[in-house]
C-alpha cells in the first residue's frame, strides 16, 4: 500500500466539499475506490460507488462530492479532452453560466441522466446499471 498524499486531510477535505467544474470530468479509478455523491434533479444526493476499473463521467456543472470507501485507498486517474483544467467552483455556482446550462438541459425534452431514469444514466458504468432497482 503507497504511503499518504502530503495534505491528505486537507484534500479530503476539500473533495468531499460540494462543488463544480466548467468541463465535463472524467474519471478512471486504478486501484481502490470511493463515493461520488452528485446531485439528483430535486438537489438531492445520488451516491455512485466507484471501484477499480470503473470509470465515471461527470457532467459539466455537475454538482458533486467525493469520499473514500471503507478500503481508504484510492487512485483516480482525470482524462482530459485538450488543456487540463484543475479549476474547482465551491458551491454556490447559481451565476456560473455553465451550471445553468447544465440545469436546463436536465429539462430539455432530450434529458438523459439523472432525470427519471438513472439506469440510462451516461453517469453510471455498465455493470452499475443492472444493479439499478427497477421500478
Ligand atoms: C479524488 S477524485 C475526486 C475529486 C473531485 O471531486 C474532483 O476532482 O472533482
Amino acid at each position: 500500500m503507497p504511503g499518504k498524499l502530503a495534505n491528505f486531510e486537507e484534500k479530503l477535505k476539500n473533495f468531499f466539499t460540494e462543488h463544480m467544474h466548467a468541463d465535463e470530468e472524467t474519471r478512471y479509478s486504478l486501484e481502490g475506490g470511493g463515493y461520488f455523491d452528485v446531485r439528483d434533479k430535486d438537489d438531492k444526493w445520488l451516491r455512485i460507488w466507484i471501484k477499480e476499473g470503473d470509470i465515471i463521467v461527470l457532467p459539466a456543472g455537475i454538482y458533486h462530492r467525493f469520499t473514500l470507501d471503507a478500503a481508504n485507498h484510492v487512485k483516480l486517474m482525470k482524462l482530459f479532452l485538450g488543456e487540463p483544467v484543475w479549476t474547482v467552483h465551491n458551491r454556490p455556482q447559481e451565476d456560473h453560466p455553465v451550471w445553468q446550462e447544465y440545469v436546463k438541459s436536465l429539462t430539455d425534452d432530450n434529458a438523459g441522466g439523472l432525470v427519471g431514469a438513472p439506469w440510462t444514466s451516461p453517469l453510471l458504468a455498465n455493470d452499475k446499471k443492472k444493479d439499478w432497482p427497477i421500478q
